[in-house]
């Protein structure tokens, strides 16, 4: 599991080894590090180190001087460094360190034109940016700024650059803790980020800024300390999954109840159940229309069908929503599954149906609309656009007014617990932004609620605390949606209908994974 701390707690737990003399042995680990990504990268795109040319950005902390000593090694290796410094006061020893092993140090202050410089990094085989780490406040000023401008008008945006840029800790330019951008930013191909990830680098435009990430340890005790954001990896997906045992039958496995669809949109429902029969469930008991049943059977005849109501069909979880307009029954039964206290996952039309005050065990799955109108019923407003623009931010709103655990779709999925626990998944492809596509994640998640609504030991197995299990089980269907997406992608444009055997191949792939070591 990815975790991301704030910039004050890493520096909090920084704090005691600096204070214990071992400050700038924490940097040369840093620089190690950074370094050591520097050379693979350079490799990697076929470049030879001897030979090859390194631009380093050193702005006035200790990021430009762990920016300094990684320029210092790769000089050993034969790279030609020249060192920019944006501020007049970098970090001494290091800049003494990178000019004794032969480094080229140009300062940059405000008044000097940065255009021979930012020439010379946009021909540069490498950029290490080094210019503000955690000690950032508000975007970049200044020279800074100026080079930054002065070398994406040379260099041209990332993935039409030549020259390939690795942030040291954190692209500078993004809010360390909440990802914004407020001016330029410097984005990056590749970030080594140390100690922790910061919650910038998993949020908002921060995390588009970040590119691969690379996670350094370097020795910080983080365990005091409780992470802003968390985004879950293959490994807690497997960790998290409910595997069938010898002893299971469909019952204990877990039965799904479905309550989706109408005369008017069956497709939702057929989608809903393909998706949660490829997730793996004990049984799928589907709610609805005689007609919609009728479509369902067509693919999937395993599928338990009733137009009876929720108090007579028993089950592990419901799923209620998608395609559910202009139909009083399926209404009445999305009220009855959010009163029925067990697991409900919630989306499109049963979104409006929502009781006052819910628990974590309710899944809302709205997308930015949604959740406008959902906070406006309860006298919240906010632009759909400032929604989209701090998805975390109203996410974690509408989890503290609702009690339910909130995931709103997106490009990046932003899942709330009402506890404040946020995760953030980027899984998922461009291509999945198609229609149906959000009643095949509605599928997913509902099988995972049936599957473990009766396993105590889940939020353990992710050293999680109970109250954010469903705010995990949220993320993992992401992550499964995302990646089945992907999967189907390759085929060419997404078509929905198909993505179940994406599901499977996918979760089978999952299960292979060891287990989680964090
Ligand atoms: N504390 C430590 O022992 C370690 C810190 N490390 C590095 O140190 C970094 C943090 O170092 P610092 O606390 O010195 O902080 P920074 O390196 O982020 O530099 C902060 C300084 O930059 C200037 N500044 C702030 N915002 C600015 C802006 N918007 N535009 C222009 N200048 C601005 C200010 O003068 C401020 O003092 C981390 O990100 C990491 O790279 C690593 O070396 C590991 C060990
Ligand atoms: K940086």
């Amino acid at each position: 599991m990815l975790e991301a701390f704030s910039g004050a707690d890493v520096r909090a737990a920084e704090a005691p080894l600096i204070d214990a003399g071992q400050g700038d042995a924490l940097m040369q680990r840093a620089a190690h590090a950074l370094f050591g990504v520097a050379l693979g990268l350079l490799r990697e795109a076929g470049r030879s180190t001897y030979g090859a040319t390194a631009v380093v950005l050193a702005g006035s902390g200790k990021n430009g001087g762990d920016a300094l000593y990684a320029g210092e090694r790769l000089l050993r290796r034969g790279v030609g460094v020249t060192a920019v410094l944006l501020a007049g006061n970098v970090h001494a020893p290091s800049l003494d360190a990178f000019q004794r092993a032969g480094g080229t140090a140009v300062g940059l202050d405000d008044a000097t034109e940065p255009s021979a410089l930012a020439d010379h990094a946009a021909a540069a085989d490498i950029v290490i940016d080094g210019i503000l780490g955690t000690g950032a406040s508000g975007g970049l000023r200044g020279s800074a700024l100026h080079f930054v401008e002065a070398f994406h008008a040379r260099a041209g945006a990332r993935g039409s650059r030549s020259a390939i840029v690795v942030a040291c800790d954190l692209p500078s330019g993004i809010g360390v803790d909440d990802g914004r951008i407020s001016g330029a930013v410097l984005e990056a191909d590749a970030t080594v980020t140390f100690g922790a990830v910061k919650p910038g680098l998993l949020l908002g435009d921060g995390a588009q800024a970040a590119g691969e990430l690379d996670v350094v340890d370097i020795g910080l005790e983080m365990s005091s300390f409780t992470p802003v954001v968390r985004t879950l990896l293959d490994a807690d997906v497997a960790a998290l999954f409910s595997r069938p045992t010898s002893r299971d039958q469909k019952y204990t496995r877990g039965v799904l109840g479905i309550a989706a669809g109408s005369t008017r949109y069956p497709g939702a429902a057929a989608l809903a159940v393909g998706a949660a029969l490829a997730t793996g469930v004990g049984m799928v008991r589907y709610l609805g229309p005689e007609s919609v049943a009728a479509l369902i059977h067509q693919h999937n005849p395993e599928v338990v069908a009733s137009t009876g109501s929720i108090a007579d069909a028993r089950s592990q979880a419901w799923a209620v929503g998608p395609g559910a307009v202009d139909d009083d029954d399926q209404r009445r039964r999305a009220v009855d599954a959010l009163h029925s206290g067990l697991p409900v996952v919630v989306d499109a039309g049963a979104l409006t149906e929502l009781p006052e005050r819910v628990g974590p065990h309710v899944i809302l799955t709205p997308h930015a609309g949604e959740l406008q109108q959902l906070l406006a019923a309860r006298g919240i407003d906010a632009e759909r656009s400032a929604i989209e623009a701090e998805p975390a931010r109203f996410a974690l709103r509408a989890a503290e007014v609702t009690g339910a655990t909130v995931l709103l779709k997106g490009f990046a999925t932003t899942i709330a617990s009402p506890s404040g626990a946020l995760f953030v998944q980027r899984d998922a492809t461009p291509w999945l932004a198609t229609a149906g596509s959000g009643d095949t994640l509605t599928g997913i998640i509902g099988a995972l609620g049936a599957t473990l609504a009766e396993d105590d030991g889940a939020a353990k197995r992710l050293r999680l605390p109970p109250e954010d299990l469903w705010a995990a089980v949220a993320a993992a269907g992401a992550l499964i949606h995302g990646r089945a997406g992907r999967r189907a992608a390759r085929r060419g444009p997404v078509v929905v209908s198909t993505l179940p055997a994406d599901i499977g191949a996918v979760i089978a792939d999952l299960l292979q994974e060891p287990p989680p070591t964090t």
